[in-house]
């Protein structure tokens, strides 16, 4: 198996090792590489995995490297494991927001092997879904590498036009907030009708798990589906009647704004 070593220890980093781990990726081919000790000692203790700390810049040939810092610490820590990544030339897999190939190729002084990928935290139970897409410097062995890791944890998308990556970003890399936002807001809603707490969380669970697992097993269409819940004059049509008010325009201007954002991280990235 391929060895990993994560540049960051924060929420995507955990995401990917407790996702890989639990698939069955050896914790001992795994290293995590963060300034402060407690992160990445956390993610050691937690999961098997090595930790070393950030001034440790040692590369093994043939590994791969996932860059999982923010947007705006990339030039800082490109820059630091420069000479250790030029010498053995890993898979460079970057989960960064909005930072083109073109700007971590820069940041590196050189045209090293890059997939620019959007993983989610529902890696972390092996459900995340990841869009990828690679620099014409990797290869197939390498395209593969990144589908085996990526796809241990989830679905895998390739883009072949790095400009989708910022829309996949605002629809899967940020949509579980919007999922749990909605989740919280129909608990708490059901909760002010008077509806007890547990009962309200357990009830809007299963209601989006298994809507979600509906649409995936049956392959029907969303709107195939939607449209046997409701019956003429029902329930569902009254409160349809008011989601269709405002739900597919803020829908449009939430993914706007996400996309938006996206692109002008890459600026942040160059500070
Ligand atoms: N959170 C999410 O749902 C998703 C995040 N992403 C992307 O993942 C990346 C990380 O996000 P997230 O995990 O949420 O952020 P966090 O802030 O949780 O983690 C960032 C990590 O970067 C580490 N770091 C900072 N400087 C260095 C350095 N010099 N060397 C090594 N590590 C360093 C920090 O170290 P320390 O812990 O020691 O401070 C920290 O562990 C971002 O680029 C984000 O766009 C992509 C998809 C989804
Ligand atoms: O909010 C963010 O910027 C990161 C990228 C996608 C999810 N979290």
């Amino acid at each position: 198996m391929q060895e990993i070593l994560f540049l960051g220890a924060g929420n995507m980093a955990r995401a990917l090792i407790a996702g890989l781990v639990r698939q069955g990726w050896p914790a001992t081919a795994i290293t995590v590489c963060a300034p402060h000790a407690e992160r990445r000692e956390a993610l050691a203790a937690a999961f098997g995995v090595h930790a070393a700390p950030a001034q440790a810049r040692v590369i093994t040939p043939g590994s791969t490297v996932i860059l999982a810092v923010k947007p705006k610490s990339i030039g800082t820590v490109l820059a630091a494991w420069q000479g250790s990544l030029s010498q053995a030339r890993p898979l460079l897999i970057s989960v960064a927001a909005g930072v083109p190939v073109a700007s971590l190729q820069h940041a590196l002084g050189e045209a090293l092997p890059v997939v620019r990928t959007m993983p989610n935290t529902p890696a972390q139970i092996g459900a995340g879904a990841t869009a990828l897409f690679a620099s014409p410097e990797v290869n197939d062995e390498q395209r593969q590498a990144a589908a085996a890791i990526l796809g241990a944890v989830g679905s895998i998308h390739w883009l072949e036009d790095e400009g989708l990556m910022d829309i996949a970003t605002a629809l899967s890399g940020s949509g579980p907030a919007y999922v749990l936002l909605f989740l919280e807001a129909l608990e708490d809603a059901a909760v002010a009708q008077g509806l007890d707490r547990p009962n309200a969380r357990a009830l809007t669970l299963q209601t989006v798990l298994g809507t979600a697992r509906m649409a995936a097993e049956t392959g029907q269409s969303p709107t195939s589906l939607r449209h046997q819940v409701t019956s003429p004059g029902g329930t569902t049509a009254a409160a349809l009647a008011v989601w269709e008010e405002g739900l597919r325009s803020l829908a449009q201007r939430a993914l706007t704004a996400a996309a938006q954002r996206s692109r002008a991280l890459a600026s942040t990235s160059k500070d």
